[in-house]
């Protein structure tokens, strides 16, 4: 279970981040909603360890063992192949796993293509096919379909829930879509200035929000 103990973050003296206590249980689906600035991308990166908190710690992120996938992920200038294979230095045949990765994306015509120049959904469906390559204990999504049409978003979808079943795997995503987290998410944490206002089942913070903040963000939702 990954624990978030007192953890704060600050940024030229504003507080983005105070998160008194914060649990993931292991094997379990996440999504992390909340307007833009509310904190979202930094518990990710706190959590993956790209970011040092203030104070607090955080406990128990396998973090040899796991991925993460930016907002704007990065892409190498090799093939598509290779920026997948990458994930796979130290296993048996990198280049077959890569391929497959790609193939259940929807991406393997790419596969020779510069991976730096792909379009910005490609980009993300490369970045989740290097996450989705091999087994892993922990995936931090940052909002991993933000530029995907809808085909791309449904295929990522799918093969994120298989793998995750597959893998018993702990899935911690952000998303701007309530739609999106009852799809992935059995939990939701609701962000709010930095604070968790609110946190359960996704069904019930989705559609039954029980705090006054959360169903004023929630009311917007028409997608
Ligand atoms: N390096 C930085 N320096 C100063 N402020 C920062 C820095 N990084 C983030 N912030 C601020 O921290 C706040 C939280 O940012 P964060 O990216 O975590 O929000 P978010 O919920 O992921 O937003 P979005 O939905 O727009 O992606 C924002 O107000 C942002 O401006």
């Amino acid at each position: 279970m990954i624990t978030l103990i007192h953890v704060t973050k600050q940024y030229e003296n504003r507080t983005i981040l105070d998160v008194p206590r914060l649990t993931f249980e292991s094997g379990k689906r996440y999504a992390l909603i909340g307007v833009n600035g509310s904190g979202k991308t930094t518990l990710l990166r706190l959590i993956a360890g790209t970011l040092r908190p203030d104070s607090g710690k955080i406990e128990n992120v396998p973090l040899q063992n796991m991925g993460y996938m930016p907002q704007s992920p990065y892409a190498f200038d090799f093939s598509v192949l290779k920026n997948v294979e990458i994930a796979l230095q130290k296993t048996p045949q990198p280049a077959e796993k890569a391929l497959a990765a790609l193939e259940a994306v929807g991406l393997e015509k790419l596969a020779g293509a510069r991976g730096n120049k792909l379009s910005g959904g490609e980009t993300q469906r490369m970045a989740f096919a290097r996450m989705i390559a091999c087994p892993r204990a922990l995936l931090l999504l940052d909002e991993p379909t933000s530029s995907m049409d809808i085909k791309g978003t449904d295929q990522i979808e799918n093969q994120l829930l298989r793998y995750a079943v597959a893998n018993e795997c702990t899935v911690i995503l952000s998303t701007h879509s309530p739609a999106q987290a009852l799809r992935l998410a059995q939990e939701v944490v609701y962000l709010d200035q930095g604070k968790i206002v609110e946190q359960g089942s996704t069904e019930q913070v989705i559609n039954h929000p029980r705090v006054e903040s959360t169903r004023l963000f929630l009311q917007h939702w028409r997608l």
